[in-house]
């Protein structure tokens, strides 16, 4: 059969499992006027299976190529090169509250309202909301009249998404311009240092966003990215916390966060099993905000000898005895030889200690791979499972973590070749339903 055909046949298919893996009432949520869908993490609803995410993310992945058949080639072309129109409209949608501004109308506003709230050009708002409409974000229910929607919906203020987003679409953003002048400069073509980055081109000063945004000037910068990350960690750290057995080096074992920052996935993964004995490693600076969370979230763990708080830099041989020691976003900020030189340090305790694991939690860059002889099967056959999920979505963000962070995002199989340079290999591969992965590291014998 032709690709068309199959691709039709997949999403039909997929339809009818996901329906039986979800139950009929869940099922019924898969729509974008309810307040929260099955794969919205409402704990009113219950949590979908692996099978009903692996379910919904292939059928993403076979719409996007179903679109692409259907779309004339002049046009899907010509809509990559417009697709800066999208982060430019949500991150305005973002800037003005558009989403709380249709609330506090009554849940309906017409875009004179909205734009004389906003203190803007209605015509400018209707084309920001228009592109938006029509990717169903927002809804538009007569002419010139919007309401929320489920997906909208999240740019409500109160949880620092709409901060988020705006930093992301119009701050880091801004990364993008800088990329090609570094990808054709053979002088940073090939660095990973965030100060010979896109970013660091874009703006115009050799510092990378996280130096960058701790400038004076940039304080408002600051504040948002601050606002916006417990929305984010909420989002990603449920994955982590849940969709990792914590518990299976005994109920009181030892989890060591090397590079912890403020300590936010630890102190969360502490309060779902409050006996695992935490220990936070950072550079000496950083442990009063780590110790501030725990203060906050874990009063009186500190003084009950249940969290340790440990200035510590992961280029230095560890010392300290556990049953897991979690790197998380740490290895791609470095060089091959770098991450190596920081795997070697743990390797004495685990040789001590062969049940230990190193924990690495980062993204795995995805790929979808079409060999000649596959070419007309489904888009979702493609997408192996030792990568991100969310295949659309975690292309992007790479894409995005280059430019605005630099550093080196990587695949499976590069994970693969530098943890044996350091001694290791990947002992279980965790797939977490969205964007990162957690490889469990054992030592080679
Ligand atoms: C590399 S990232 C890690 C992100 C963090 N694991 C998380 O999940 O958000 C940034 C953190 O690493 C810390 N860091 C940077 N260099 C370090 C070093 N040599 N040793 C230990 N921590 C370091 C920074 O202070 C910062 O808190």
């Amino acid at each position: 059969m032709a690709l068309f055909q199959n691709t039709l046949l997949s999403i039909a298919e997929k339809a009818q499992q996901l329906t039986c893996a979800l139950g009929e009432e869940s099922a019924a949520l898969l729509n974008n006027n309810v307040d929260n869908g099955p794969f919205d993490g409402d704990p009113a609803i219950p949590p979908p299976s692996d099978e009903a995410w692996d379910l919904a993310q292939a059928m993403v992945t076979d719409f996007y190529q179903m679109i692409a058949i259907l779309t004339p080639r002049h046009i899907q072309t010509l809509k990559f090169s417009f697709a800066a129109s999208l982060e430019t409209a949500i991150g305005i949608a973002a800037h003005f509250r558009v989403a709380d501004l249709i609330e506090k109308r009554g849940g309906r506003a017409s875009v004179d309202d909205l734009a004389t709230d906003a203190d803007t050009d209605a015509n400018k708002l209707t084309n920001v909301l228009r592109a938006l409409t029509a990717r169903h974000m927002f809804v538009e229910l007569e002419t010139g009249v919007f309401a929320n929607n489920r997906h909208s919906r999240t740019l409500l203020g109160g949880h620092g998404a709409p901060e988020m987003i705006e930093s992301y679409a119009l701050v880091s953003g801004k990364a993008f311009d800088g990329l090609l002048p570094v990808m054709t400069d053979k002088s940073a073509m090939h660095s990973i240092d965030p100060r010979d980055g896109a970013f660091a081109r874009a703006v115009g000063v050799p510092k990378g966003i996280t130096e960058w945004i701790m400038l004076p000037e940039n304080e408002a910068h600051l504040a948002q990215l601050v606002a916006g990350i417990p929305w984010l960690t909420s989002m990603v750290a449920h994955r982590i916390v849940h969709e990792f057995d914590w518990r299976r080096w005994g109920p009181t074992a030892r989890i060591c966060d090397m590079g912890c920052a403020d300590g936010g996935i630890m102190s969360l993964i502490k309060a779902e099993t409050p006996s695992l004995h935490i220990i936070c490693q950072d550079l000496k600076a950083t442990l009063p905000m780590t110790r501030q969370t725990f203060a906050l979230s874990h009063p009186g763990a500190e003084e009950r000898n249940e969290v340790e708080f440990i200035a510590h830099s992961y280029f230095d041989i560890q010392t300290t005895e556990a049953d897991a020691y979690w790197l998380r976003g740490v290895l791609h900020d470095y060089t091959d030889a770098d991450c190596v030189r920081i795997l070697h340090t743990v390797a004495n305790q685990l040789q001590q200690n062969p049940q230990a694991r190193v924990l690495i939690n980062e993204i795995v860059k995805p790929s979808m791979v079409v060999p000649e002889h596959d070419k007309d099967a489904p888009a979702s056959n493609a997408a192996v499972r030792t990568q991100s999920a969310f295949l659309e979505m975690s292309s992007l963000m790479q894409l995005h973590t280059t430019a605005f962070l630099a550093g080196k995002e990587r695949s499976y199989d590069e994970f693969q070749l530098l943890f044996a340079q350091a001694g290791y290999r990947i002992a279980r591969y965790h797939h977490l339903h969205l964007f990162t992965a957690i490889m469990e590291l054992e030592l080679v014998q």
